[in-house]
This record gives C-alpha cells, structure tokens and sequence, in this order.
C-alpha cells in the first residue's frame, strides 16, 4: 500500500464569522496527483494557504512526511520539500525567466554574504553549479529554453504560468501546491500544462495537490479528487466515483438525475 505523504486531519478556518473550512480531513498518497474542487468560495485556496503555511487553521493538524507542519512558516514547509504556485501570478515581472527560476532555489544556498568572499575555499563556487544545473534541468523539462532572457513580465499568460512552475520544481520539492495552473489558458496551452503535471509527476515522483475548475481535465489527470462545498469535504474519491455522485453530476459537471429531470423541465414548461 502507498504510504500518505500528507495527512490532513480536522483542519476548521474562520475569518471573523465567516467558516472558510469546518472539520476537513483527507489523505493525499504519496507519488498521486490530487485535485480539490469545488464552487467558488468553497474554501479550495484555504485549504492550499494552510497546507502551505500561509494560514495557520483555528483547530485540527497538518502532517506532512508524518512531520506535524501545523505551526511552521512556509519557508520551513519548503525545506522540508514543499513548493507552491499561486492563483494569481507571482513573478518578479522586471527580472528574467532564469532569474525567476534561480530564486525559487535561493533558499537552500547554504553559502551567505560571509561565506560568499571565499568563493573557491567554501565550496562556493560547486554550489552554484549544482544550483545552475539544476535550473538547466527545470527549463530543458518544461521547454521554456528560448525564452530564458526574456523579461517575464513581456511573456504570454500561459508561459508566465510555466515560468511560475519552473521556479516551484526549482525547489526539488516532494510534494507541488498548485492554484490553479490553467486558469486564463486557451485550449492548447491547457493541454501543454496537463502534460507538464503529468510528467513531473510520472518523471519525477513528485505528488501534485492541485486546485483546478476545468472538469475535463481535473477528471483526466487526478488519481483522487476532493470536492469542498462550503468548507466542508464532499466527498473525496477517485475520478469515476466523484463523477457518478449525484450531487457533484448536478452541482459541478451540468448533468441532471434522468430521474428528476423531466418534472422541473414539465414545471418550467407549465409556467411559460
Ligand atoms: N484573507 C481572507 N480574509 C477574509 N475572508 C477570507 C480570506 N480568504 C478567504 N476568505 C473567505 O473564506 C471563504 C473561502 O474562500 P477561498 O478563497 O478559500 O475559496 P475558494 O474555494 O478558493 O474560492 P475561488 O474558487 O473563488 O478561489 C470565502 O467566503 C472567502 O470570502
């Protein structure tokens, strides 16, 4: 059996009286690719900002590798292997793609400002050739070796977004909070970006936690869905089993009961 590489337990969030997540729990396996979805408000980015250390939950605990994280800062999260992207775009918009990248890596150069002088004596100068080449490594993966000078804030939505991934698989993370990689994408650069989650996670082993309102495909690329529905967890299954749950068919996927249907459309009928 797969061992859990995060473990979600209780977790409940307010802000003032509003309940952001009530009593979530669930399991994400390690190696799979997780999706939470849900309408808007439902609690999904609240979810993500407490597993990543943004929000710290009123109650409940956060386990991951079997490391209670609850009370730590996100830069401690990322060391021990947590990397994230934000629903809104989070670039330094004035610096280049390659320098976006080197960042996302700045936090696990053990040489500083003092070590720094003695470049060649402190082991400097192999740090940053590991650091370089792991950079390489990123950008050869997710094809955005062309645009490695280009300014970020210049480039298409849909390669800021990749740009915005490069530097989080950067981090040599184990587990990749994703917010909503394909919003504002066209189709093309959709299906660019399912293939680039897959193979990370394929190539690399890396498990991808993923918020996502493209149903086709959430439905296509999760071993797991969890559905929130006003801060509370649905449901949480394999695709195939959220897709045929009435509530998720009606409320999420446009699909009504063949059983219910033909009286609410008779009702409207009447009314006309
Ligand atoms: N920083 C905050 N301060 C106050 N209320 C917040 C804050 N963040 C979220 N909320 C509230 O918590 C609830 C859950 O919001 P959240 O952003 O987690 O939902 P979501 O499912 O990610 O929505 P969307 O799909 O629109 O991004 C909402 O009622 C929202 O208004």
């Amino acid at each position: 059996m797969t061992a859990s590489i995060l473990n979600v337990e209780n977790i409940s969030l307010a802000f003032g009286g509003v309940k952001a997540l009530t009593d979530v729990s669930f399991s994400v396996k390690e190696g799979s690719v997780f999706s939470i979805i849900g309408p808007n408000g439902a609690g999904k980015t609240s979810m993500l900002n407490c597993i990543s250390g943004r929000y710290t939950p009123n109650s409940g605990n956060i386990f991951f590798n079997n490391k209670n994280v609850t009370s730590l800062q996100p830069n401690d999260r990322a060391d021990l292997g947590m990397g994230r992207t934000f629903q809104n775009l989070a670039l330094f918009g004035h610096m280049s793609v390659l320098d976006n990248i080197m960042v996302g890596r700045h936090h696990l150069l053990k040489n500083n400002w003092l070590t720094g002088p003695l470049y060649w004596a402190s082991g400097a100068q192999k740090e940053e050739l590991e650091h370089r080449r792991k950079v390489e490594e990123v950008i050869d993966f997710l094809e955005i070796s062309h645009i490695r000078k280009s300014i970020a804030g210049t480039l298409s939505y849909g390669l800021r977004k990749r740009v915005e991934l490069a530097r989080a698989m950067a981090l040599n993370p184990k587990l990749i909070l994703l917010d909503e990689p394909m919003a504002g994408m066209n189709l093309e650069e959709k299906e660019d970006m399912a293939r680039y989650i897959l193979d990370l996670n394929e190539e690399f082993g890396i498990t991808v936690v993923m918020i996502e309102h493209d149903m086709g495909v959430v439905m296509d690329i999760s071993h797991e869905v969890m559905v929130l529905d006003f801060g509370k967890n649905l449901i949480c299954a394999k695709p195939e089993q959220v897709m045929a749950d009435p509530y998720v068919k009606r409320a999420y996927l446009g699909l009504e009961e063949a059983d219910s249907e033909p009286e609410e459309v008779n009702t409207l009928e009447e009314v006309s």
